[in-house]
This record gives C-alpha cells, structure tokens and sequence, in this order.
C-alpha cells in the first residue's frame, strides 16, 4: 500500500468520535518504535516531519525511512509536514511526495493567513495532497489568563468557520488551551471546551487537529530525573481531556514530547544501569521499545484508533 492521505482517516475518526494519532518522527528508531505499535494494534498512523526533523536527518534520509515502514507495514500511513511555515516549504514536501501539509501561517493577521493558506490549498490540491492550516496561537495557560486574553489567542469559533469557508482547507489547528512541550500549565490543567464545542457546532463534520496534545505522564518524568535528568514540574494535557476532545470533533492528535519523554527515560535508565555497555543498539533499543509501548498506550487507551484495519 502506497502512502495515503488523511481524508478517508478523518472521516471515520469523526464519525466514531475517535483520534488519529500523528507522531512526530526523526529517525529510524523513532519510526520503528511507532510503526512497530500501530502494527501491533491495527492503527492507521500519521508521522509527522517537522522542518527540524528534516534539518536533523535530512529530508532524504526520512523519507526513504517512512517509505520503508509502509514498505515492511503495509499500514496506513500518512506523511505529513508538522508547522510548514511558508509556501515554499509546503511546496517542497508536496513535490517530495509528503501526503500531507501543514502550513502554519498563524502568527499572520487573519487576513493574510487565509491568503497563505489559499496558495498552498490550490497548489496541493491540484497533486491531491491535503492541508492543515492552524488559526490562533498555541501558549502556555496560566492559572491568570484573563478571558480578554483568551480572546487574543485562543481561536475564534466565527473566524474558524470564515476560515474554512474562504481557504478550502481539509483540516484545522485550534488553540484552546494547549501547549508545544512538556510546561502546558503553572496550575490546573484546563482547556476550553466550550469554545471547542462552539467551533464544531460551526463546522459540522469538519476535522479539527488539537497541537501540544502530550500528557507529560509523571512517571517517565520521575524515571527522567531518577536517572541523572532535570525537568521539573512539568505537566502536561489529563488522558480524560484528549478523550473529550476527540469525541467533539477533533480527528487528529499531536504527540511528540511524550516519545522523546520515553525514549529518554529509558535510554538514561539503560546507559545508568549499563556503564560497561557502548553498543548503541542496547540504548537505542531500549528506547525504541519505549517508543513502541507509549503508542500502543495511546492507540489504545487514548486516541481510540485500535482495531481500525
Ligand atoms: O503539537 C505537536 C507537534 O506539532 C506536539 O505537541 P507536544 O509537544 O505536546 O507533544
Ligand atoms: O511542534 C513541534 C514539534 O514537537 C516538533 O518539534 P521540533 O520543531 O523540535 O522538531
Ligand atoms: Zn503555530
Ligand atoms: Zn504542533
């Protein structure tokens, strides 16, 4: 099976009120990890290159290694660019043969993110890729964010329907609460679901994509310090919470920070527990396996994408 693209997943993932997961990738080991975990739960993926993915192992490299996990799979895969952050890059990865981009024009005034957008709608439709545009920004919550402040950055639910309307695009990033990384909250963990609601309320049947969607679980945080790291108070978004999202509309679930919270945990633990050991294959294998355990962990218990094939 060659590539796919996200339309048929979206559909199924909004009409049975579950999540697709897409994982951020950056070598074969990351690759493995996963593949190996959706294989294993009949998932469907999406992996995810972020330009810094591509900068780190080159665009080449990855490629070909995504392409040999559909080879080897024979799952469902869709190659996606995580935040593409102008034309041209979009551009690039659809000539490239990505079945997905994201072009994250967010930072823009409305107006010229739709005009972005638009471009790269027209231009990946025409080679039958798809997009994912993101309107509002992604920060960190704090107990005192005020509701005037929520307004400023958080994504309007009338914008968001102008939005598709105007760009054609196939999906939607929205900024409810959520945050890149493994600091989401000072405080309690809250996101605004009733702004969530209000934006699938205007775009019945339209996927909408939550960013910054890791829980940060405590106890690959705990095994992280335990064993020579420093990453203090970190939290990150309740399991209940993704759950909610994905029964309101919100087909697609970022996960990053959580793989490079597991994949570290057990290299640490491996490379503490081993001082004799300088075969990279025992710590990169241990922290492919931790890869490979977190998605099955949130194919199953989080996302609700099991049993799809
Ligand atoms: O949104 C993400 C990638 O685009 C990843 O989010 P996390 O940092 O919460 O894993
Ligand atoms: O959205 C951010 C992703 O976690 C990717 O991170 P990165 O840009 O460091 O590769
Ligand atoms: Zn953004
Ligand atoms: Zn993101």
């Amino acid at each position: 099976m060659p590539l796919v693209t996200s339309r048929e997943l979206f559909k199924r993932a909004y009409d049975g009120k579950f999540a697709i997961g897409a994982f951020n990738v950056n070598n074969m080991e990351i690759i493995q990890g996963i593949v190996d975990a959706a294989k294993e739960e009949k998932s469907p993926l999406i992996l995810q290159v972020s330009a810094g993915a591509r900068k780190y192992a080159n665009p080449t490299y990855l490629k070909k290694l995504v392409e040999a996990a559909v080879e080897d799979s024979g799952l469902p895969i869709v190659l996606h660019l995580d935040h593409g952050e102008d034309f041209e890059i979009c551009k690039q990865c659809i000539d490239d043969g990505f079945t997905s981009v994201m072009i994250d024009a967010s930072h823009h005034p409305f107006e010229e993110n739709i005009a972005i957008t638009k471009q790269v709608v027209e231009y990946a439709h025409s080679k039958g890729v798809v997009v994912e545009a993101e309107l509002g920004r992604l920060a960190g919550v704090e107990d005192d964010v005020n509701v005037s402040a929520k307004d400023a950055t958080y994504t309007d639910p009338q914008q968001a329907a102008e939005f598709v309307e105007k760009t054609g695009v196939d999906s939607l990033a929205i900024a409810i609460g959520t945050s890149h990384g493994a600091y989401k909250f000072k405080g309690e963990p809250n996101l605004d679901f009733e702004r969530l609601q209000a934006i699938a309320k205007l775009l019945p049947g339209f996927p909408l994509v939550l960013h910054g969607a890791s829980t940060v679980l405590p106890e690959f945080v705990e095994l992280c310090n335990q064993y020579g790291g420093n990453i203090p108070g970190a939290q990150g978004v309740p399991e209940d919470m993704l759950r909610r999202a994905a029964s309101l509309g919100v087909c697609k679930i970022n996960i990053d920070t959580d793989l490079r919270l597991a994949m570290t945990a057990a290299m640490r633990k491996s490379l503490t527990e081993n001082p004799g050991n300088f075969d990279p294959r025992k710590y990169l294998g241990e922290g492919r396996t931790a890869i490979k355990e977190m998605v099955r962990h949130k194919i199953a218990n989080v996302l609700g994408c099991n049993n799809f094939l």
